[in-house]
């Protein structure tokens, strides 16, 4: 439509009228695609998309990485157990805070810097985690990559979800958590490569993300900041200047022009603090709610307890070998990325919504699928036939008569020789405090010995069950990698308006991340008290809410602009799933919008314009 020569409130009609949708309500939301898809992509967008998911790159290579790191790790530097455990958490629980400070960093100096500033913040920490001389910088390292990984991990999906065109906003923005899945990856090849290097393997483990954030950090310095957060600052110019580049024609006033009118009616939600304002406000509050309880339910269905667990299962199903368990461990997060890929795929063509239920719902059967294969396999746990004489009187490992609570108590392990599918000859003995690759003492000294058919088992109990499972795992992982793991990132970078984007981001990182590490510092222990199978169970159930809850609240985005979905929480959060909500959702804000615009010129004629829209729209539904 042609829109030249006209006042923008006329162009703002022609457009509201298109959006309406004079070819009826089932295709309000195609509206918007359609319009997008018909501007030719242009390639830079993606080159954007590139330089910005390194940031993802980043917070899978540094969260995955640390597992074999920490293997060579405790033994050069003596590592116990609570500085392993520092180690591990202390960047995740650096990520958690820094998420939140980002939401105002972003808020206050753009996108563009706040990337530019976790590549440099990934690149400090490479570096001191490479040269570092003791355990305390060591510890300095991680919390640094934290901070880099916290802010890196709200800022990215906000960019990219902010420079693309409607049609590709989902698949783009799912490309971040590809390569958040794909820096996992690679983390568990190269851990598997440097394993072999006794000395020093763990410098270069850890050292080889600065290789990425160096990469970013030069790529940023040439890309451009977000259009959006640029007209948000009243840098009008530069905003309409960096759109064009970014779409690769200069005919961009349509998309112009709808963000510039958005963030004009929008305002700032009112004055106060970000959050109060949020608080205050029903719609980005029901927001909020359903960005945070996403990224709750993404970290309490146990992704990272079960690819943590995953060498143990691939143990449990017969891999005896270390060396092999973590190449199988590549293997399974390879699966994750692969499955992420699917997502990626899926996205733009299923719909947020549909995707997200039907994995939550794969990941809470898998998860049952998970326990079941424990509960066999603890049901069948061998007993302890032998009580050596050596074994330290005060260790508890002498009080157990079968393998599962000798595996679930984390000073011992079971050692045990095998006759074809049984064990035979078997103890509960103290694992070795350096290594929990053998016990302290014992015929199990050395590991399992395939010579003298003696076999160490640390963390779990030979068993006929394991292909359930192992099943259970390649099951979870086929469906929580392409909608469970990609989706709460995907659309928290979506559902808020501009005013309240970083900081709803913010938040909901910050709640991923505490989930995060809630979780993995309470598996352990909830595995003591409910067991494996119990844990699962548990795990599982939580999925179920978490399905609930998705059902119940979480409408679709797809194919909307950024612009339109404020008005997708306009009503009840229950509300959401039921059929035709969204095109009720959808009309309402234009009429609001028209109502603005006109009202001031003579009410009738915003009432008769929408009269006329809605009888064109057979429109059914009482707005
Ligand atoms: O979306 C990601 C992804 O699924 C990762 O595999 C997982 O480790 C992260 O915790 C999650 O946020």
């Amino acid at each position: 439509m042609d829109t030249k020569g006209k006042t923008e409130d006329e162009r703002s009609l022609i457009r509201a009228s298109a959006d309406v949708g004079v070819n009826g309500p089932d295709s309000a939301d195609s509206a918007v695609t359609v319009k997008g898809s018909k501007d030719a992509t242009h390639s830079f967008v993606y080159v954007l998309a590139f330089f910005s998911a390194l940031g993802g790159f980043l917070f899978g290579y540094d969260t995955g990485v640390v597992s074999g790191a920490m293997l060579l790790l405790k033994r050069e530097m003596n590592l116990s157990t609570l500085w392993q455990e520092l180690l591990v958490s202390s960047t995740v629980g650096a990520a958690a805070l820094s998420a939140l400070a980002g939401g105002y960093l972003n808020g206050l100096y753009g996108r563009r810097v706040c990337i530019l500033l976790a590549s440099f913040i990934f690149t400090i920490g490479g570096i001191l985690l490479s040269v570092c001389p003791d355990k305390e910088v060591l510890l300095l390292g991680r919390l640094t990559i934290g901070l880099g990984i916290g802010i890196a991990s709200m800022t990215v999906p906000v960019y990219i979800a902010e420079v693309s065109p409607p049609h590709l906003r989902g698949q783009l923005v799912t490309l971040n958590t590809l390569f958040i899945t794909g820096g996992q990856f690679i983390a568990s090849i190269v851990d598997g490569a440097f394993s072999y290097l006794h000395h020093d393997g763990w410098r270069y483990m850890l050292g080889l993300s600065v290789v990425p954030a160096v990469l970013q950090f030069l790529g940023f310095l040439f890309l451009p900041e977000s259009p959006r957060w640029l007209l948000q600052k009243g840098l009008t110019q530069k905003a309409w200047q960096v759109l064009s580049k970014i779409r690769g024609t200069a005919h961009v006033d349509e998309e112009y022009d709808a963000i510039k009118t958005s963030i004009e009616q929008e305002g700032s939600g009112g004055g106060g603090p970000v959050l109060c304002r949020i608080l205050s406000n029903p719609p980005v509050r029901r927001a909020l709610i359903v960005g945070c309880g996403l990224q709750m339910f993404q970290q309490l269905s146990g992704i990272n307890t079960v690819m943590y667990y995953s060498a143990t299962i691939l143990q449990m199903a017969g891999v005896r070998d270390d060396k092999m368990a973590i190449w199988l461990a590549a293997g399974t997060a390879g699966t994750n990325f692969v499955f992420t890929l699917l997502g990626v795929w899926l996205v733009e063509r299923v719909g947020r919504r549909r995707l997200t239920l039907g994995s939550i719902v794969g990941t809470a059967i898998s998860l049952a699928v998970l326990a079941v294969g424990f509960l066999l396999s603890a049901q069948s746990s061998p007993p302890v036939s032998s009580h050596p004489i050596g074994q330290v009187l005060n260790s508890s490992c002498t009080q157990y008569r079968f393998c599962e609570p000798c595996m679930l108590d984390p000073e011992c392990g079971f050692c045990y020789r095998e006759n074809g599918t049984s064990s035979f000859d078997t103890s509960c003995v103290s694992v070795n405090p350096v290594s929990t690759a053998e016990a302290a003492w014992g015929r199990c000294n050395n590991g399992s010995q395939e010579t003298s058919g003696t076999f160490w088992a640390y963390n779990y109990c030979p068993t006929r069950y394991s292909w359930i499972v192992l099943l259970g795992l390649l099951l979870y992982l086929a469906s929580f990698a392409p909608g469970m793991g990609p989706m709460p990132w995907t659309i928290n970078s979506e559902i808020y308006p501009l005013w309240a984007r970083s900081t709803g981001n913010a938040c909901s990182a910050g709640v991923n991340w505490t989930c995060n590490l809630l979780v993995s510092l309470t598996f352990l222990h909830v595995a003591e008290y409910l067991t494996y199978y119990g844990a699962f169970f548990l795990y599982s159930g939580l999925s179920l809410l978490g399905f609930l809850f998705i059902f119940s609240c979480l409408p679709e985005t797809k194919g909307q602009r950024l612009e339109d979905i404020e008005a997708l929480f306009a009503e009840r959060l229950c509300t959401c799933g039921s059929p035709g909500a969204s095109h009720r959702h959808y009309i309402r804000p234009q009429m609001e919008l028209a109502k603005t615009q006109y009202g001031s010129l003579e009410q009738n004629t915003a009432v008769s314009y929408i009269t006329v829209s809605m009888a064109n729209t057979h429109y059914r539904a009482t707005a």
